[in-house]
């Protein structure tokens, strides 16, 4: 189902701070810090919270501009991939947003210093934005992008920036065995039961979860069955072991929980790979998965309900899926990308 003006709605955010994102540079941020364009959670707030340089915002916010020009804040996405739409959301921003905004992103290999001199390519042509509005803008590139570079005319405040699209990782570090269901692979959550408190994508962020919120919790379940999610993996491969996260959740980890497999590309249907297995609150533990078949999709289920921190799936990627993560990489490589690493081309 589509979105507003044609976006994929539940596409992660590949800006945010939670995949590790950064807000590499800004021509200014006097009255507000650019590090909070990222921040994962929503804006806030205070009407009352004033301090040396003026009103505090939770958000990112320039002096009034005295000479002609623009101001521009430089992001590296915390995953590389495809972008399907762009969020300038101006909340709370109400006599000092931005009246126009524009948006271009480039693809950097390796980590030069100066990303101004990158090619920036127009992702958001330069648009009218609304103030303490979620406004959002459709993006149409199929190429792979690292950065972005939001300008705001002539001034102004933003709170958040978010940059919705598809990971497409590099397949150079997709190699040993690695996290097949790894957000920042490429991993992506296809559907779950229930996501009251937040969402099972959380599950397969980077690091260890900083408390409760940044896990997978649903609602209590008062009827019968139980609650489950089902993602598809960076990219095929056999699963070596698994590892089912419930730090954090003390009253409320699930009792029981169960790990199926399927391969898509072969048509096979779903694998018991870890059959219903107790666990306990707040304990990382690991299963060890001998004998499992290439897969590309998991389906986690938790006996009657609860909630995790996170859910990692360690394994190989398969020569077919290695050799298709190459060729869709350099496939959605910018130009000015591809020439720089022409000895990496698909064979
Ligand atoms: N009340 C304000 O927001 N004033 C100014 N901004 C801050 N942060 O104080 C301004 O001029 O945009």
């Amino acid at each position: 189902m589509d979105g507003p003006d044609g976006t994929t709605p539940d596409l992660p955010d590949l800006a945010s701070r939670a995949l590790g994102g950064s807000v590499v540079v800004a021509n200014d941020e006097l009255f507000a810090e650019r590090e909070n364009l990222i921040r994962p959670e929503a804006p806030r707030f205070d009407s009352t919270e004033f301090g040396h340089k003026g009103k505090v915002y939770d958000g990112w916010e320039t002096r009034r501009r005295r000479e002609p020009g623009h101001d521009w804040a430089i992001v590296r996405l915390g995953a590389a991939g495809v972008l399907d739409h762009v969020v300038v959301d101006t909340a709370f921003f109400k006599g000092n947003y931005p009246p126009e905004i524009s948006v271009e992103a480039a693809s950097v290999e390796g980590y030069p210093a100066d990303l101004t001199r990158a090619t920036w390519y127009p992702v958001v042509e330069r648009s009218a934005a609304q103030g303490d509005t979620a406004n959002v803008y459709k993006v149409d590139d199929d190429r792979r992008f690292t950065h972005v570079r939001l300008s705001i005319f002539p001034d102004g405040g933003v709170a958040r920036l978010r940059v919705h699209g598809t990971v497409v990782a590099d397949p150079r570090f997709l190699a040993g065995t690695i996290d097949l269901l790894a957000a920042e692979h490429g991993g992506r959550l296809v559907e779950c039961s229930d996501a009251f408190y937040a969402s099972p994508a959380n599950l397969t962020l980077p690091g260890l979860a900083r408390h409760m919120g940044e896990g997978w919790e649903n609602a209590r379940r008062r009827g019968g069955g139980n609650d489950y999610a089902v993602f598809a993996l960076a990219a095929g491969g056999v699963p070596r072991h698994v590892e089912v996260d419930t730090t954090w959740f003390v009253g409320n980890a699930p009792g029981w929980v169960s790990v199926s497999t399927r391969d898509s590309r072969a048509g096979t249907d779903w694998t018991t790979l870890l059959d219903r297995v107790e666990v306990r609150p707040d304990t990382r533990h690991r299963f060890l998965l001998p004998d499992a078949p290439a897969a590309d999709h998991l389906r986690l289920d938790v006996f009657p309900d609860g909630g995790l921190s996170r859910l990692r799936l360690w394994g190989d990627l398969d020569p077919d899926a290695a050799r298709a993560a190459r060729e869709r990489w350099w496939g959605l490589l910018p130009e000015d990308h591809r020439a720089l690493v022409a000895d990496q081309a698909p064979v």
